[in-house]
Formats: C-alpha cells, sequence, structure tokens
C-alpha cells in the first residue's frame, strides 16, 4: 500500500486524509500550529474546520516535515496557493524524486502571475505533478457525500495512478491531460463565487446570480482559451462544475466573502470574520493582470477588482457591468462572426 502526505491540515487536507485512511492507505497529516496539533492527536477532531467529524486514530498527525514526507509515495499540497511555494521548498530535502506531487489548491500565485504547477515545477522539477480539482466542498466530503473531481497531468498514467489511489465509492475522480484548463477553471470560478455573493449580500435576485455565473463562465473560458486550455475542460467538473457549487452552496468561503463585500464589510473585517482562505481574492488581482497581458475581456472580473482595489461601490459596478456595449451572446467564446 502507498503511503501518503497530506500537507497542510484545513479542511480540505483534512477530509482528503480520512478518505485516503479510509482506503487503507498509511496516511501523515502535517499542521504547523501546537495547539491544533494537540487537538487533532488528543480529540481526534479538527473543530475549527470540520467540527466534530471524526479522525482516524491510524492517521499519524506530526509537526515534522521530514518525517511527514520522506518515505511518501505520493505529496499532497493542501494550502492556500500562497503557500504551495513555502511548502514545495521546505519539503525539496526530503521528498523522495519519483513522489507524485498533488496539487489541490485552487489558486494562482501572487507577484508571479503563475499556476500552482508551474510554481511546483519551479522547486520540484524532477517530481511528476497532479492537479485535483472539482466541485467538492471538504465539509461534504468529510460526510462521505458522493462527489466528483478530475484528476489532470501532462503524463496522464500519473493522473490515473492518482484517479485509483483517491477514487471510492463516494468520490469518482476524473481524469484529463489539460493541466492548465483545470487549473484555471479552479482558480477563477472562485472570482466568480466572490462575485455572486457579492450580489447576495447587496438584495439582488436568482436572475442577477445566473447572469454572473453564466456571463462568469464565458470570461473563465475567454482568458483560458488564450492561455491554451482546452473550451471543453472549463464545461466540465472543474470549470462549470466548480463554478455551480462554489456560487450556490453555504459552505463557499469565496460566496461568504463576498455576501459581506456587498453588505459593506471592508475587504479587511471579511477576512477577519471568515478566517479561512479566500482564494478568490487574490486570484482577481493575477487574472486582472493576465487578461490585460493578453488583451482579453473580462468585465465583471474587472469590476470586481475595481470593488477590492479601488474602492468602487459595488452598486456602481453592477450599473457598469449592465450599461456595456450591446453584444451577441456566443461571438466571444467560440469566436464565431455572428455577420457572416
Ligand atoms: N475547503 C474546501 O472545501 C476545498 C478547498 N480547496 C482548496 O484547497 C486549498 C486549501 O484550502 P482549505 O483546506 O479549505 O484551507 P483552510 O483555510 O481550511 O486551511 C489551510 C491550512 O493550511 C495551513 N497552512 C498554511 N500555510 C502552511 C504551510 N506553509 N505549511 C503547512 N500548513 C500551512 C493553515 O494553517 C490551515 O490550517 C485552497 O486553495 C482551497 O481553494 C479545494 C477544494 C475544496
Ligand atoms: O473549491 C471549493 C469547492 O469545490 C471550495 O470553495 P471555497 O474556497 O469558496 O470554500
Amino acid at each position: 500500500m502507498e503511503k501518503i502526505s497530506i500537507i497542510g491540515a484545513g479542511s480540505w487536507g483534512t477530509a482528503l486524509a480520512i478518505l485516503l485512511s479510509d482506503k487503507g492507505y498509511e496516511v501523515s497529516l502535517y499542521a504547523r500550529r501546537k495547539e491544533q496539533i494537540d487537538e487533532m492527536k488528543n480529540n481526534r477532531t479538527n473543530k475549527n474546520y470540520l467540527g466534530d467529524i471524526k479522525i482516524p486514530n491510524d492517521i499519524i498527525i506530526t509537526d515534522e516535515i521530514k518525517e511527514a514526507v520522506e518515505s511518501a509515495d505520493v505529496a499532497v499540497m493542501a494550502v492556500s496557493s500562497q503557500q504551495v511555494r513555502n511548502v514545495a521548498e521546505s519539503i525539496k530535502n526530503y521528498v523522495k524524486k519519483e513522489a507524485v506531487i498533488v496539487n489541490v489548491a485552487k489558486g494562482l500565485e501572487k507577484g508571479t502571475n503563475l499556476r500552482i504547477s508551474q510554481v511546483v515545477n519551479s522547486v520540484l522539477s524532477d517530481n511528476p505533478f497532479v492537479v485535483l480539482s472539482g466541485p467538492s466542498h471538504a465539509e461534504e466530503v468529510a460526510m462521505k457525500m458522493p462527489t466528483t473531481v478530475v484528476a489532470a497531468s501532462n503524463d496522464i498514467s500519473k493522473a490515473e495512478y492518482i484517479q485509483d489511489i483517491f477514487s471510492n465509492e463516494y468520490f469518482r475522480v476524473y481524469t484529463n491531460p489539460d493541466v492548465l484548463g483545470v487549473e484555471l477553471g479552479g482558480a477563477l470560478k472562485n472570482i466568480i463565487a466572490f462575485g455572486v455573493g457579492i450580489i447576495d449580500g447587496l438584495g439582488y435576485g436568482d436572475n442577477t446570480k445566473a447572469a454572473i455565473m453564466t456571463r462568469g463562465i464565458t470570461e473563465i473560458t475567454r482568458l483560458g482559451a488564450s492561455l491554451g486550455g482546452q473550451i471543453s475542460t472549463f464545461a466540465g467538473l472543474s470549470g462549470i462544475g466548480d463554478l455551480i457549487v462554489t456560487c450556490t452552496s453555504s459552505h463557499s468561503r469565496n460566496r461568504r466573502a463576498g455576501i459581506l463585500i456587498g453588505k459593506g464589510y471592508s475587504l479587511e473585517e471579511t477576512l477577519k470574520e471568515i478566517h479561512m482562505v479566500v482564494e478568490g481574492i487574490t486570484a482577481t488581482e493575477v487574472a486582472y493582470n493576465l487578461a490585460k497581458e493578453k488583451n482579453v475581456d473580462m468585465p465583471i472580473t474587472k469590476e470586481i477588482y475595481r470593488v477590492l482595489y479601488e474602492n468602487k461601490d459595488v452598486k456602481e459596478s453592477v450599473k457598469s457591468l449592465m450599461g456595456r456595449t450591446k453584444k451577441h451572446e456566443t461571438e466571444d467564446i467560440f469566436n464565431i462572426d455572428i455577420k457572416q
């Protein structure tokens, strides 16, 4: 049986550790904070993240990174996107070269505008890489509710290896060779979920939310395709699938953060209230930069950027979106010239 190391004991890392341990793998879960380690070891819970869900006794809980990764066949990065580089650096001298690195973070690196596969590859260039993404709130996976995700890798045999390791009766894993498309879908849907939250916070209704979701996947696809992603990937689990779950779920931190912004909270107050990672905030900045660089139109992302970073009033942003020049619906994703 493979040995699996999970780095990051937040909601997702813990839920995946439970899933893999239930399948009989030897799992080690690495956390940094002493009081969290003590709670997980003594009570076998991780209350702040997963409430009363029990952590199986077989899971090795450790704050020693060497112990966590040195014999691992698979190392799962379950921290926020901005922490992945730190984690990669911290395991570089211990992890086996053939160990498969699985990233589950859904974001982009601030400052470099890199995708997570690029960040990991810049530090752990010898290790095979797989991204695991899709509509999968940790709270529901921990309750063993049927969930589907996708494993993507440039080496499809590694994606299939991870598919075999993670699949069980309530967690169904598909594969996809389009790493870039899967990564961008997962990162950019957080911006749209944040936008849907704003709409909720403002008190607008279902029509408005459907508008943001539909036009949101359009602009995600437009940027993703311009960077080399497959259009079909954005119609899949890591694209529209994850967009639906994040935009409609009460579990979503991105959507909940948007609700607070829509109600008039400052960004600082919002982050304090959520106290977990809100990837969409950084993703907005990176996507805004990438769209500018590629000359791709992303009106919703642009308005969210203005709200977050230029103090634009949210109602003014809605007005700006509604008042844009008139357009045909399909021409902008598929480059169809409607007048032909
Ligand atoms: N929560 C969910 O339902 C899902 C989350 N994700 C993604 O997974 C990533 C992690 O999310 P969550 O677990 O929800 O976040 P979280 O906020 O619940 O937990 C992140 C954990 O990482 C720890 N951490 C931060 N830096 C670290 C480091 N350098 N070394 C070790 N631990 C470190 C933090 O202390 C915290 O316990 C995010 O990118 C998120 O978008 C993906 C799918 C589902
Ligand atoms: O990606 C997720 C579910 O698929 C989790 O979304 P949030 O980070 O918004 O909670």
